[in-house]
């Protein structure tokens, strides 16, 4: 090693730090002498990481970032298990506690953060710990094979993300949280709220608004007294509610400190020759908590240290991202509304999905999305690039197509800048993937992956990645199999199959056999797998209740305000007198707020409370409507040849005849369908899942069709000439759909999925098409009408009174 080298000495072998020395390697390689001293026994490994190895989704091997190969290879002294005690800032001297002393020219203290440990009576008992390294995720697994009960304080990403790995090493598992909404530094109060529904349904218990107040128990712990005067029974206690920089050696040694080490644009502190970088730093009064930003730090200190020109580092707007299985929670910059920004919602209790958008100065300046994430990284990249997206709030609030992300440049992801991150946590730009596709011959998310580390920690940014890959790859992109939830690795078709040749009978016979990662599944693979079973198993199947959504399980729709609508079916938009004056009669008896026309042609009673429902249905006595839910909405008419002088077939009649026949089916999405009876369309027949229309001397059938957000004008399937074939066709298309499309997949996109041609040929043959009609009408046949079923059984009525108990998703 050439004597002329200077000589680097750094405190702190973590993630910010290493990173730093990274840059540095590749700027300047051969102008330090490079000490290391890490207080932990091990190379410098992926602390984020340290969540999926609870959760057993990777193991201890799988995180090491830098092994000690690396720090021998670029001639790094490395000294684990050594904690810097002191620092002589005149002598430019470090001392370990192992009596090791080093001199330097330039200091790096790295040292990151402590996590905050409540201050409570009995917090030295064993069994009390937090979640922060190693060997803290070492005790858990430990802990997890003698004991059951484990209690997790704080309710923020660290504690949830300990109290998953906990529930997946077998342990019962409750947060407590001192607020009344879990994430509240990340969430806002609807989003909080189904993130929490989510997670009670993976099996996660939750303590709520509680401050603890003592741990019990004599050698090991035994409980947690609340200031309440409960007590929570424990044989495991994990503090995750915050961190502190670790600045005490920085103290001891006269530099500059607040919250954090003070540093200025370059990192260095106000001693000169000390530089510091990470959570221990405090950049223009904040100390940062997530690796994005101290990434960011490190270039820049590294370019300091290399006397590259740099223009400093100005701090970072960051986001979220929760890593818990099956739960997609993101949240980025400024997510409440503050004096002059104004704030979008979108909320789907039906697919469990919220997102929301602050907007200040046509600027998005903060995101909140719940249940579906993938637009996260590309409206993250808007927020930090300041872009105007006046005219484009609609379409980045309903689920984000790329042409809704087209810049005028063209497509955002060409448009971006060669070192713009696209992987925050692990610092890889948009130069260096695109690097590794063009010149490392990377195809596909696995082997950029491998080559980069972009999304090998949090996830979030495979979108972006994936996006690259195709932008670079182009035709030789390998996509690769993805399972229907992170619960598991199986596709639909694959699950649907193992569930007929194994005769899977049960939701949770499905996730033992087929070795799902969750015990209790998610959100997605719940519902998806309860519609598997009850179409493959008709007769046997026992539709499980609790993997239904809120809407299903109250046959209802819940609306904004909590209240719920109540529409009656009224078969292909024809009521009468009586029916009429029925309807109006209820309304007004039970304070009916609202009462008003839907666009499938029918009334619907809105503003209803739970409570009033099971009377309501029952003074009405008329067929549930099913205006909720994954099943046959409405068949909407026009009044064809029976009034109008264009009309060519009875569109009344077919419409009637159709919805009398599927009424209460159950299907992947909801689907509705239209008569119209000459092709001038009136009941715009060919934006439906199945629509009809009359031409002279018959019947043209019509399918995928969509309204809604993303428009979809229908397919023809084919052409007709009697009534008995509509219902043919319309029975066969239906039970092929059911039978062929992913849970939740509407008609519109699984007929551009698989194509026309395929259902074409798959409906073609007569023989073929009886048997599907066949096995429709079996299903129907089991089928009977909800509120029917409800207001005769007391049992079901019960669910319907007041409750104090949060619901379930
Ligand atoms: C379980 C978990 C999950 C996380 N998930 C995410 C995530 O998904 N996304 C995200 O952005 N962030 C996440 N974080 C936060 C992220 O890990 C930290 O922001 C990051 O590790 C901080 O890096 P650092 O180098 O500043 O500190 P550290 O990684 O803490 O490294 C500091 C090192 O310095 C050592 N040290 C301290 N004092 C001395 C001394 N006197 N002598 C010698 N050595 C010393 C410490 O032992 C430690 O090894 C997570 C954190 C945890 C614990
Ligand atoms: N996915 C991720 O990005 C991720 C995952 C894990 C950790 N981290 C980072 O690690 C650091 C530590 O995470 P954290 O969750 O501990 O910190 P945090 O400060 O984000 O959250 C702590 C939570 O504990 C709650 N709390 C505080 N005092 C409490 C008390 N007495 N009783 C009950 N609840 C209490 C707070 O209300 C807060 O919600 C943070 O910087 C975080 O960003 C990030
Ligand atoms: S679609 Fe034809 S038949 Fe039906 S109302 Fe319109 S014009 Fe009349
Ligand atoms: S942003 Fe977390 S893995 Fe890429």
């Amino acid at each position: 090693m050439s004597t002329l080298r200077k000589k680097l000495v750094m405190v702190g072998n973590g993630m910010a730090g290493v990173r730093a020395i990274e840059h540095l390697l590749k700027l300047a390689p051969e102008a330090y002498e490079i000490t290391i001293f890490g207080a932990e026994p091990h190379p410098n490994y992926n602390r984020i990481m340290l969540s999926s190895v609870l959760a057993g989704g990777a193991s201890m091997n799988d995180i090491i970032i830098n092994d000690l190969e690396w720090y021998h290879s670029n001639g790094i002294r490395l000294y684990t298990g050594h904690t810097v005690t002191s620092i002589d800032t005149r002598q430019k001297k470090v001392h370990t506690d192992k009596g090791i002393e080093a001199s330097y020219d330039e200091l790096i203290l790295a040292t990151g953060s402590n996590p905050f440990m409540l201050p409570l009576p009995g917090a030295e008992k064993e069994g009390v710990i937090a979640f922060r390294d190693i060997k803290d995720t070492q005790i858990m697994q430990e802990t997890a094979k003698t004991h059951r009960k484990a209690l997790v304080i704080g309710g923020g990403l660290l504690g949830l993300e300990a109290a998953r790995g906990l529930l997946h090493l077998g342990m019962e598992v409750s947060v407590v949280h001192i607020h009344e909404y879990i994430m509240e530094r990340q969430l806002d109060e609807a989003a909080s709220v189904m993130l929490r529904k989510e997670l009670e349904a993976q099996g996660m218990k939750f303590l709520l608004k509680k401050q603890s107040e003592a741990i019990l128990g004599k050698k090991r712990v035994k409980g947690l007294l609340f200031a309440d005067g409960e007590i929570a029974e424990a044989d495991l206690i994990v503090m995750a509610v915050g961190i502190k920089p670790n600045i005490e050696l920085a103290r001891k040694s006269g530099i500059e400190i607040n919250r954090g080490i003070i540093v200025n644009d370059y990192m260095e502190t106000n001693t000169p020759g000390v530089y510091s970088v990470g959570e221990c730093a405090e950049h223009r009064g904040i100390a940062y908590g997530l690796v994005a930003p101290l990434y960011e730090q490190g270039a820049v200190l590294a370019k300091r240290l290399a006397g590259v020109q740099t223009e400093g580092y100005a701090g970072s707007i960051t986001s979220t991202k929760l890593k818990v299985s099956g739960v997609d929670v993101f949240s980025a910059g400024q997510f409440t509304e503050q004096p002059g920004s104004r704030a979008l919602r979108y909320q789907d209790e039906i697919e469990g999905v919220y997102k929301k958008l602050v907007i200040k100065d046509d600027k998005l300046v903060g995101a909140v999305l719940f249940g579906d994430t993938g637009d996260g990284a590309q409206l993250f990249s808007m927020i930090k690039n300041h872009e105007n997206i006046k005219g484009m709030e609609k379409e980045l609030l309903l689920g984000v197509s790329s042409d809704a992300l087209a810049s005028p440049k063209g497509n955002r992801l060409e448009a971006m800048a060669d070192d713009e991150i696209i992987c925050g946590c692990n610092g890889v730009s948009k130069g260096a993937i695109a690097e590794a596709i063009q010149s490392g011959g990377c195809t596909s998310v696995g082997a950029i992956k491998a080559c980069t580390k972009a999304s090998a920690s949090c996830g979030g940014c495979k979108p972006l990645v994936e996006g690259l890959l195709q932008i670079y790859a182009g035709d030789n992109a390998v996509t690769v199999k993805e399972g229907i939830c992170g619960c598991t690795t199986l596709g639909r078709d694959e699950i649907v199959a193992e569930i007929k040749r194994m005769e899977l009978k049960t939701v949770k016979e499905v996730m033992n056999v087929l070795d799902w990662s969750n015990d209790e599944g998610c959100a997605k693979c719940r519902p998806s797998l309860n519609y598997y079973l009850g179409m493959l198993w008709p007769e046997e199947y026992i539709d499980e209740k609790e993997s239904r959504f809120t809407n299903e399980r109250y046959h209802a729709n819940i609306q904004k305000d909590g209240t719920y609508s109540v529409v009656p079916r009224i078969y292909g938009g024809v009521t009468t007198p009586a029916d009429l004056i029925k309807i109006a009669e209820v309304a007004a008896k039970f304070d009916v707020p609202m009462v008003k026309f839907t666009g499938g042609q029918r009334l619907d009673l809105l503003g209803v409370k739970k409570e009033d429902l099971p009377k309501m249905w029952e003074e009405l006595d008329m067929p549930s409507g099913h205006a909720y839910g994954k099943t046959l909405r409405t068949v909407k008419t026009c009044v064809g040849s029976t009034f109008c002088r264009f009309g060519t077939q009875d569109a009344i009649g077919m419409g009637i005849r159709l919805e009398k026949a599927f009424e209460r089916l159950n299907t992947p999405a909801k689907v509705k369908l239209a008569v119209s009876g000459c092709p001038r369309n009136c009941a715009e027949a060919t934006i439906k899942d199945f629509g009809v229309v009359a031409i002279d001397g018959g019947w043209e059938l019509h399918i995928g069709g969509n309204g809604g957000v993303h428009v979809r004008a229908t397919d023809l399937l084919c052409v007709v000439k009697t009534d008995d074939e509509v219902l043919e066709w319309a029975s066969a298309f239906l039970q092929y759909y059911r039978e062929n499309a992913g849970w939740n997949e509407r008609t519109a996109q699984w007929v551009e999925r698989v194509g026309l041609e395929s259902i074409k040929q798959a409906l073609d043959d007569r023989e073929e098409r009886l048997a599907l009609k066949e096995r429709i009408e079996a299903t129907l046949r089991l089928t009977s009408d909800p509120w029917k079923q409800i207001v005769n059984e007391p049992e079901l009525r019960k669910n319907f009174e007041p409750i104090t108990q949060p619901e379930t998703v």
